[in-house]
């Protein structure tokens, strides 16, 4: 698990790191500086390869451009560094000579000393390099005036850019580009990954993203405890181990209603995703035209089916009764007999129950339905793990779309903590919380997936993976996580474009077993 910090918890980090801690503010910067540095000299030596036949030595050429903030004060140290080690540096300042930090101050004295110079004009020379210092988590405001025409040449030159924990431009918080920023080939960032780098547009301008470790002591990130965290691949051993003395009753019953008289496939991909996280029985209850369909993809899945409102309460009864865990919603319509399927569901069932798709879109229809099982939910004997994407959280709460990407997070929050349930807030960064503090957002996965089917697949991984005995927000985390970790192995195997939401449940298998 890590922190995703924000621009002012980031700020924090460093003000707890400095002022209250002691570490010295310079030797943060040295070693950002350092770290910055190394990058750059992995990538580029001093004397340019593949130019010496032309009879002279060509040296790579690097500008640094800086603001006269501590983000400016790394990039002097980095050209100083670069400088000393034979590169040919040219330094650009931009702004007033009063807004100089303490540090920034620090620097360019030593620059007086060792006699480098900081041009206040953009040069007109041709660069290899660009080094990003202008604007790190300080930034405030939208980007005007002369510093948007000097991101702006940057952006149109052709030099690789490395950006300077942050590209300038974007904010640190959202992610949003604050009017323009620049577009790095590679940012090396300080301490924590800012939360801005890890959502769109944000992450877009980022290139290659390295997470440097320069000295912030843990104790400054605990006493922050930023809001937003994610999984890498050591969190998958939040998994459960499977008993080896178990049976299919002990690895958990999951129900998937799904699937109506025009759509077959949500079923079979929602079911088969909760057989592959490793559920010992799953029971599809769907409507009578899909019984071949369903039986035929899926041998393995148990099945009940209805044809009318009857037999649809029939079914919904049936599977209160059987299952660990109920997940309702995929491909099942809008129609009365969905509807009386979800009805009953939430005001019988007293497990854990997974709304997704048209589940969702009934909901919101109903919105009484939500409180059904609400004292319940409140006491934690069951729960609820409603799994929108941002258009079904669009009609959930009234909210525009526009508004829920605006800020994510705190609308993902806010709504399971009123409902009291899970919510999964489906994008290209989904995030998942169950009204706590703490949000997790998730980091695994890639456009590819952006393919009918893929959301059904979720919502079986994650009904699974609870019916396996893990907590339902636990459940809808690893769900996420794995299920973007599915992605990127199918992306690797077929190419973005190709990945199916089948191709998905292939790579489950493999992404599990080592843990489990
Ligand atoms: N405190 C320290 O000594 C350390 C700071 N570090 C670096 O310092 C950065 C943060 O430094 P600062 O807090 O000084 O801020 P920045 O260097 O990010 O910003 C520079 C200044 O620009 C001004 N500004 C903000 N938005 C503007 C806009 N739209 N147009 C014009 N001016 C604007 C702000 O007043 C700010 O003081 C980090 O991103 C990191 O790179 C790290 O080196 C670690 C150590
Ligand atoms: N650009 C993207 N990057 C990463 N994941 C994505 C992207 N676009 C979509 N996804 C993921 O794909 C899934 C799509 O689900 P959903 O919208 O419900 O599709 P469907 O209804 O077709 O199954 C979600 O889990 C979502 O997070
Ligand atoms: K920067």
């Amino acid at each position: 698990m890590r922190f995703l910090a924000t621009g002012e918890e980031m700020q924090k980090i460093d003000q707890i790191s400095i002022e209250q801690i002691g570490i010295p503010g310079l030797v943060l910067m040295e070693r950002a500086a350092l770290a910055v540095t190394e990058e750059i000299e992995k990538r580029f030596s001093r004397i340019k390869t593949g130019e010496h036949d032309t009879g002279r030595t060509a040296y790579t050429r690097i500008l640094v451009v800086t603001e006269r903030g501590n983000n400016g004060g790394d990039g002097l140290a980095v050209a100083r560094m670069l400088a000393e080690k034979g590169y040919l540096v040219d330094v650009y300042c931009i702004g007033q000579v009063s807004r100089a930090t303490e540090s920034y101050k620090v620097q360019e004295s030593i620059f007086g000393q060792l006699g480098i110079k900081i041009t206040e004009d953009f040069p007109n020379g041709e660069y290899d390099v660009i080094v990003d210092a202008i604007f790190g988590v300080g930034l405030k405001r939208d980007i005007e005036g002369i510093h948007k025409e000097v991101i702006d040449h940057i952006n149109d030159m052709p030099a690789y850019v490395v950006a300077v924990d942050i590209p300038s431009g974007i904010s640190a918080t959202t992610g949003r580009v604050m009017n323009v920023a620049v577009k790095a080939d590679l940012t090396v960032t300080m301490g924590l990954m800012k939360v801005g780098m890890t959502v769109y547009p944000g992450h877009g301008y980022c290139g290659e993203i390295l997470v440097k470790d320069i000295g912030f002591p843990d104790k400054a990130v605990d006493m922050v405890m930023p809001e937003i965290f994610t999984y890498d691949e050591g969190d998958l051993n939040r998994l459960n181990k499977r008993r080896p003395d178990g049976n299919k009753g002990t690895f958990g019953k999951v129900a998937v209603i799904a699937g109506s008289q025009e759509i077959s496939g949500a079923a079979c991909l929602a079911a088969s995703a909760a057989y592959r996280v490793g559920s010992g029985m799953v029971k599809v209850y769907t409507h009578k035209d899909n019984r071949v369909i369903v039986g035929g993809y899926l041998p393995e899945a148990l099945m009940m089916t209805y044809q009318d409102e009857k037999t649809a309460v029939i079914c919904a009864e049936n599977a209160c009764a059987w299952a660990d865990v109920i997940l309702i919603g995929p491909g099942i319509g809008t129609g009365k007999e969905a509807e009386c399927m979800l009805k009953t569901v939430l005001e019988n069932f007293k497990g854990t129950i997974v709304v997704d798709a048209d589940g969702l879109n009934l909901l919101s229809a109903h919105k009484e339905l939500l409180a059904s099982g609400e004292i319940s939910r409140q006491t934690g004997n069951i729960a609820l793990v409603i799994t929108p994407h941002v258009k079904e959280m669009s009609r959930l709460t009234g909210k525009t779309v526009a508004e829920l990407k605006e800020a994510p997070v705190r609308e993902c929050r806010t709504f399971a903590e009123a409902e009291t349930l899970v919510c999964v807030l489906k994008d290209a960064r989904t995030c998942v919380s169950d009204g706590g503090v703490h949000t997790y957002m998730n980091t695994s996965g890639n456009d590819g997936m952006a393919t009918a089917g893929s959301g059904d697949v979720l919502a079986g991984m994650i009904a699974g993976l609870s019916a396996g005995g893990i907590s339902p927000t636990e459940a809808a985390r690893l769900g996420v996580y794995i299920h973007g970790l599915a992605g990127d192995r199918a992306k690797k195997r077929y190419g973005k474009a190709a990945i199916t939401a089948g191709s998905l449940i292939d790579e489950i298998g493999p992404i599990m077993s080592s843990y489990v």
